[in-house]
Formats: structure tokens, sequence, C-alpha cells
């Protein structure tokens, strides 16, 4: 999906909203637990639900991994899902990659070829032949972590190097990177009073934004200075819309999250 592909959606389903599709079998409701594939009848139900409510959804990849082979398999199921049935909605891998280039070459297939994902987010510390491995495939898009929504942020994204914080040494040497227009950054909305800063650097820019909902950020605050000319941000929330509720009605209350977040963001379209 191209860039302009997805700001079109923005303004047609009148939303910025990204759904994470962190599937925990121990917080899924106990009937789905019955059928074959629990991990995809439960992603399938929050999809049908919610599709007309998001432009993203994002599956963090380690929710998958963590079950085997059962859980890539279910993964393989629902980004197919997804492209057949809703080719409009842009999917994010949420696999923090990341290596050398001849390996990050290997990662960009299984990704971008094999599970045919949108967008893949990337680790940036080992650097650019790490990185631009993602960055050579056309209408694909590459997620930089830039400032993440943990603490830990602070251990090293902060901190100066050379009297420049290293989270924007990283925005500054990721835009010299052949094919950067294929890149997107991600920035915690618990990180909301660095917005500002850094669409300093990166003015239009897609930022991938975690942390509202089960993190506490706040959706209104990261809108004040992180909003671009074309939108430019998805919000993602994961716990507080696909848990809101584990009973039957679980995908009809996600839907009802969904909704409510949406029209959040309302006064900023
Ligand atoms: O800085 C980051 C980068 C990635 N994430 C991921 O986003 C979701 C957030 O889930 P919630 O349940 O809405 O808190 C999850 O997959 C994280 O691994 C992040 O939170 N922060």
């Amino acid at each position: 999906m191209t860039t302009e592909q997805l700001v079109a959606q923005i303004h047609k389903k009148k939303s910025f909203l990204c759904i994470g599709l962190d599937v925990d079998l121990t917080k899924i409701p106990k009937h789905l637990l019955e059928t074959e594939d629990p991990i995809f009848e439960f992603n399938k139900a929050i999809i049908d639900a919610t599709h007309h409510l998001c432009v993203a959804y994002k599956p963090n990849i380690a929710f998958y991994e963590a079950y085997g082979i059962d859980g890539w398999k279910s993964l393989k199921k629902t980004i197919d899902y997804l492209n057949k049935n809703h080719p409009e909605i842009f999917t994010i891998a949420d696999a923090k990659r990341g290596d050398i280039g001849n390996t990050s070459s290997m990662y960009a297939k299984a990704f971008f070829e094999d599970l045919a994902f949108d967008s893949v987010t990337i680790a940036p510390y080992m650097g650019k032949d790490s990185v631009e491995p993602f960055l050579a495939f056309p209408n694909k898009h590459t997620i930089l972590l830039a400032l993440t929504s943990n603490q830990g942020a602070f251990d090293f994204q902060t901190k100066k190097l050379e009297n420049q914080e290293l989270y924007k040494q990283v925005i500054e040497t990721s835009k010299t990177y052949e094919n950067s227009e294929n890149l997107m950054y991600v920035v915690g909305a618990t990180k909301a009073s660095y917005f500002k800063e850094i669409r300093k650097i990166i003015p239009n820019s897609f930022l991938l934004v975690p942390g509202v909902g089960a993190q506490g950020g706040s959706l209104q605050e990261v809108c004040k200075y992180g909003l671009s000319s074309n939108i430019g941000l998805l919000i993602n929330s994961s716990r507080g819309i696909i848990y809101a509720s584990n009973a039957k009605d679980f995908a009809e209350v996600a839907a009802q999250k969904a909704t409510d977040l949406k029209n959040e963001m309302q006064e900023f379209l």
C-alpha cells in the first residue's frame, strides 16, 4: 500500500486507529479454546467487528511465535484473511527485527513477500546496512523504533551523544538512507512531550504511536504536536480494545472501545 492510499483511507474512514492483535490464549474467551484455531478465530471475530473503525491492524509477532508452529500458522491465516477481505487495511508486522545486511534481507522477504505485510517494525541499533534491505521493497514501509513507549526508553534513547539525544540522531541519520521515503517511525504515546521536537526533524513522516489505553498515553496529548499536514499518525491500542471483555460479547465490546477512540479522533480530522 502506498502512503497516499493510507492517507485516503484515513480521510474516508475518518479514523487513524490501528488495532493491535496481541493474542494471549490466557486472556481470550474460553469458548474459543474449543475451536481448531483459537488465535485465528479470535482475530477473525475482532477484525469482522472493527474493520470499519480502523485503518490498520498490528499483530505483534511475539504473541504468535510464543505458540510455535501453530502460532505462526495462525499469523499466516490472519494476514491472508486481511489481505483477501480487507485489502484497504494497512498491515503492520510488529516484529522489531534488524541484523547484518544479508540476514535483514531474509527478514524482509519473510514479512513482505511470504506473509505480505505492508510494513514491519525495525530496531535501528545495527545501523544503515541492517535497515536498507527493508527499504528496498517498493510500496512497503519500514517502521523504525525512534522513541519507544516503555520506561527503558530513557536508558539510551534520550541520552545525549555528542550533545544530541540518541533518538534524534537515529531519526536524522535514517533520513540519509537509500529509499528513506519508505520510512515511518515508532514514537510512544507516553512520550507526548517529545512530539514537537520530533516533528521539527520529520514534519511529514508517518508515526506509529503505541501506548494509549493500557500504558496510559493520551490521544489528545499526542495530537497536540504529533499531527502532520497529512495526519501522519497511526494510534495503536491493543489490550485496551481486544481484551475489553472476555465473555461471548468480546468482539462487540472491542468494537465499542474502538468506536470510543475513533470518536476522540474526529476533532483532528
Ligand atoms: O514503543 C513501543 C513499541 C511497540 N509497542 C507494542 O505496541 C503494543 C501496545 O500494546 P497495548 O496493549 O496497547 O499497550 C504492543 O504490541 C507492544 O509490544 C509498544 O507498546 N511500545
